[in-house]
């Protein structure tokens, strides 16, 4: 893998809308070869960026898209915190996904029992028993580093076999929640980190730049054969030293 790709823009506005453009060229490109564009998607911010700014893409057809979660919590899908449920009134009804290829949790199970239901969906999905290769995935990053439901210092930074696991004592609430791990992300052909807003600035820099102690979780997804983008509005980058893109308004990544 080449390093990340930084791209910092004025605007959660234009960082939004070149996104938009990044997901649909990569779909273009999974469908002029294959039977489906594979996308796994995060929570937090990224789900309103997200929402606003894809239904805009002109003649956008996701019939053929195939929806997971980076990481979703336990709790029921009209409850606000559910990653799903928030998809599902933003996104899901703007656009023609079809509701069976939307590979969500069933909340009404224990955690555990959750994160296998899930991953048997993902296998089941992508036909393999081995680890799903996603064709993108959009993560988000918390400032503290953490990254799908991944968070620092957690014994699950070192799982190398499951490819989605249980996590229940999250330090962000909900504390239930189920997430893929570090595996099935660096995995993906192509990931991409959204990360907006100056509380954001300190933790990426030590996430780009390196820093005191062991690497946070966002620090150790690094595509073993994908592309690594980091799409950052000003105020996220701005304690960076390293090199960044600045692109022009409308420029295609
Ligand atoms: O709890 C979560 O946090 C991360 C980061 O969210 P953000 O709002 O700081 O961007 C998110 O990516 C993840 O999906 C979510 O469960």
């Amino acid at each position: 893998m080449s390093g990340p790709r930084v791209v910092v823009f004025p605007s959660v506005a234009e960082l939004g809308s070149t996104l938009a453009q990044l997901v649909s060229s990569r779909a273009e490109k999974a469908l002029s070869t294959g039977e489906s564009f594979s996308l796994g998607l995060s929570g937090g911010s990224l789900v309103s960026i997200l929402s606003k700014e894809l239904p805009a893409v002109p003649s956008l057809d996701c019939s053929r898209w195939l929806i997971g979660f980076c990481d979703e919590r336990l709790v029921p899908f009209r409850d606000p915190e559910s990653t799903y449920g928030l998809y599902k009134s933003q996104l899901f009804e703007k656009i023609n996904i079809p509701e069976d290829r939307i590979l969500a949790i069933d909340p009404s199970l224990p955690v555990q029992e959750c994160a296998d239901d899930y991953a048997g969906k993902l296998s089941k999905a992508f036909n393999t028993e081995q680890i799903p290769v996603f064709d993108m995935l959009l993560l988000g990053m918390g400032p503290d580093g953490h990254t799908c439901s991944l968070f620092p210092d957690h014994p699950l930074l070192q799982e190398s076999h499951r490819t989605v696991a249980p996590i229940s004592d999250s330090p962000k609430p909900p504390s239930q929640r189920v997430t893929m791990t570090l595996p099935t992300v660096n995995a993906a052909r192509c990931v991409v980190f959204v990360t907006t807003g100056g509380s954001k600035a300190p933790v990426l820099k030590q996430v780009l730049e390196g820093g005191e102690g062991p690497a946070l979780p966002a620090a150790l997804v690094a595509p073993g054969r994908g592309e690594l983008f980091w799409l950052v509005d000003e105020p996220a980058a701005a304690s960076l030293t390293s090199q960044v893109e600045r692109p022009g308004p409308g420029a295609k990544l």
